[in-house]
């Protein structure tokens, strides 16, 4: 394990807001720390990163218990929302800073930081001030920053949430090339269930300072622990006192097999897929389904139709 955190628990003041977490970080992975704002995400990043101080609990990186150790000896890179560059150094100065305290040779620090221009598709940019490049670029630049002095784990605090949302895509996709090509030990931070399946090969979701579940972006959403996890990953809708993935609902014209009859109430096109809002009785669920076949089933306000859970789809009981 590239990072371990055992039992922390944190509280600022009276108000606790890590309860005996546990997360374990395997060496060259992705990791996402997913979940609603407050949830402590934050926070147990700044303690893996030794920006604050567990009040119990074990922080260990490569094996070494860190839990004690100031944040410039645990080895860590660290890149913030809001990333503060130095505004009079050049792009180029600013990658080279920590290769340059440290007193490395400057035919090194050259070949280091033109190495990492590349890597982060700034090479044209090495002459510029920090004013004078995009958000993104500048968060391009942060993470070329953290990774000149080769860090044994690189930490994210939501690094792209400051940035628009076709921006911020575009980040996703390139770090995760990134991560492909450099394979260094990543955990990030983020509330986008969205970006953390996208970008991530494991995904901790922490809720009220607690983990909820970790796994593969397959096994949270598909196999979610808990109700809040189903909620949290992804669409869902209730039918016969149980939550279900609104795709993983099966519409036909008959009866089926444990189907239930609903009627329909809405049909709202989004490009290839057709949310379909039906009334249960009583209750209201929906359905996502792909064009042709809201076409085929010709659903339309007013039409009977009978729903059920596809064979394969998982379901949780609503307690
Ligand atoms: N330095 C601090 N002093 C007091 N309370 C704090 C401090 N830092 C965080 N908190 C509180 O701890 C809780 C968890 O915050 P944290 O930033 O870890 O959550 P988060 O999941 O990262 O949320 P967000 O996505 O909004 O940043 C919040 O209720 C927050 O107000």
């Amino acid at each position: 394990m590239a990072i371990e955190a055992r039992h922390i628990n944190k509280a600022f003041g009276t108000t606790p807001v890590l309860h005996d977490v546990s997360v374990e970080v395997a060496s060259g992975s992705l990791t996402a720390l997913l979940g609603p704002s407050g949830g402590g995400k934050s926070t147990l990043l700044r303690v893996i990163a030794g920006l604050e101080q567990p009040d119990s609990g074990t922080v260990l990186i490569s094996s070494n218990d860190v839990t004690r150790l100031a944040p410039q000896r645990r080895n860590v890179g660290f890149v913030f929302q809001h990333y503060a560059a130095f505004k009079h150094m050049t792009v180029f100065d600013n990658i080279a800073f920590g290769l340059q305290i440290r007193k490395r040779p400057k035919s090194e620090i050259h070949k280091r930081v033109h190495e990492l221009l590349e890597l982060v598709h700034l090479d044209q940019f090495a002459k510029r001030y920090p004013a004078q490049l995009s958000g993104g670029q500048r968060q391009r630049m942060a993470l070329a920053r953290a990774l000149a002095v080769e860090p044994e784990v690189l930490l994210l605090d939501e690094p792209f949430g400051a940035l628009d949302a076709q921006v911020r895509k575009e980040l996703r996709a390139w770090l995760r090339r990134l991560h492909d090509e450099v394979h260094v030990t990543t955990v990030f931070v983020t509330h986008d269930q969205e970006e953390a399946i996208e970008v991530a090969d494991t995904i901790v979701v922490l809720a009220g300072g607690r983990v909820e579940q970790s796994g593969s972006p397959h096994e949270v959403y598909d196999n979610p622990a808990n109700q809040f996890v189903m909620r949290f990953l992804g669409p869902v809708t209730e039918l016969d006192g149980r939550l279900v993935r609104p795709h993983d609902i099966e519409l036909t014209t008959e009866p089926e097999p444990g189907s239930t009859e609903a009627t329909v109430e809405r049909v709202v096109r989004l490009g290839f897929e057709v949310r379909v809002e039906m009334r249960l009785g009583e209750q209201d669920a929906w359905a996502q389904v792909t064009r042709g076949l809201a076409e085929r089933l010709g659903l339309a306000p007013g039409e009977t139709v009978h729903v059920r859970p596809s064979s394969d789809a998982r379901t949780l009981a609503i307690a």
